[in-house]
């Protein structure tokens, strides 16, 4: 296995402001192995979507290097596919046709409309959307508008996933069902994965690794805790498993003990 399949190397990131620069990431080391699902957690502004937004290729650092699979991050790529908390579907077309533009960009050269729409038809069915192809983003709900998200970033077949807060707009049950299937998804696909969350047990249920930052500014990462529960896990046996309550109190622990928060204006 490839244990740098994403690595960062003395990372930091700081921005012109009006009161003048401000060092948002300070020296972040960090490195994630294929296939391994990582949750990056940490108190608001503390710069996890700094961080995605860098493994993305979407900006560049001040100081450091972003590797994948050994070879530098120097933009955005079809290999690291993201996911927004927001979907970002354009609204005047249809959930098939969000996927195919997507479908279109990256395999367009090689192949023809057949294989294009196979591609694009079998990404909806991976989210369980076959039924809603035809529909705009305006007539689904925020539930499926995110699973269009996931599968116009599945449809790319990226090595990595990167998933900004993707549920954080969903209802508890909706949140719930698209967190069962997007295990299911990762278990068949063996994306790897980097996910920003809030939520201590979406990071438990869903991760090999949590990515523990410290409050900003100049955030850095405080601890990486690793989650030794076997797959396939089911959330309702998760609620009483000695291992899950462990790592649940080690990052409320680091969370509301270590790094309680105290708002630091940018
Ligand atoms: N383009 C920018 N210019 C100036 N400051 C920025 C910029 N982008 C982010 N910041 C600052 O960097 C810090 C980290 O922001 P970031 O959005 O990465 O935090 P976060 O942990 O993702 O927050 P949240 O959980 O609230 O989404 C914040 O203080 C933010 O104000």
């Amino acid at each position: 296995m490839n244990d740098r399949f994403i690595e960062l190397q003395g990372v930091s990131q700081s921005f012109k402001t009006a009161k003048g620069q401000f060092l948002a990431l300070d020296n972040i080391d960090l490195r994630i192995p294929k296939g391994d699902f990582v949750a990056l957690i940490g108190h608001s502004g503390c710069g996890k979507s700094t961080l995605l937004n860098l493994i993305a290729g979407l900006t560049t650092p001040s100081t450091g290097v972003l590797l994948c699979a050994n070879r530098e991050i120097q933009g955005p790529a079809p290999e690291r596919a993201v996911v927004f908390q927001n979907h970002s579907l354009l609204p005047w077309l249809t959930c098939y046709e969000n996927v195919y533009l997507a479908v279109e960009r990256v395999f367009g050269q090689a192949e023809n409309r057949a294989q294009l729409k196979q591609r694009t038809e079998a990404a909806l069915a991976l989210v369980g959307l076959a039924h809603a192809q035809g529909k705009r983003p305006g007539e689904i709900s925020g539930g499926m508008k995110q699973r269009v998200g996931i599968a116009r970033a599945l449809s790319m077949e990226p090595q990595v996933l990167l998933m900004d807060e993707p549920f954080g707009a969903l209802d508890a049950l909706t949140r719930a069902k698209l967190q069962d299937e997007l295990l299911e998804i990762v278990a068949r696909t063996r994306s790897t994965v980097v996910m920003v969350t809030h939520d201590v047990d979406e990071a438990v249920l869903l991760s090999d690794r949590i990515v523990m930052m410290t409050n900003g500014p100049a955030a850095h990462i405080g601890e990486v805790l690793h989650v030794d529960i076997p797959r396939p896990r089911k959330r309702v046996e998760l609620a009483t498993d000695p291992e899950y309550l462990r790592c649940r109190q080690a990052v409320m622990d680091f969370l509301y003990t270590r790094q309680s928060h105290v708002e630091k204006a940018a």
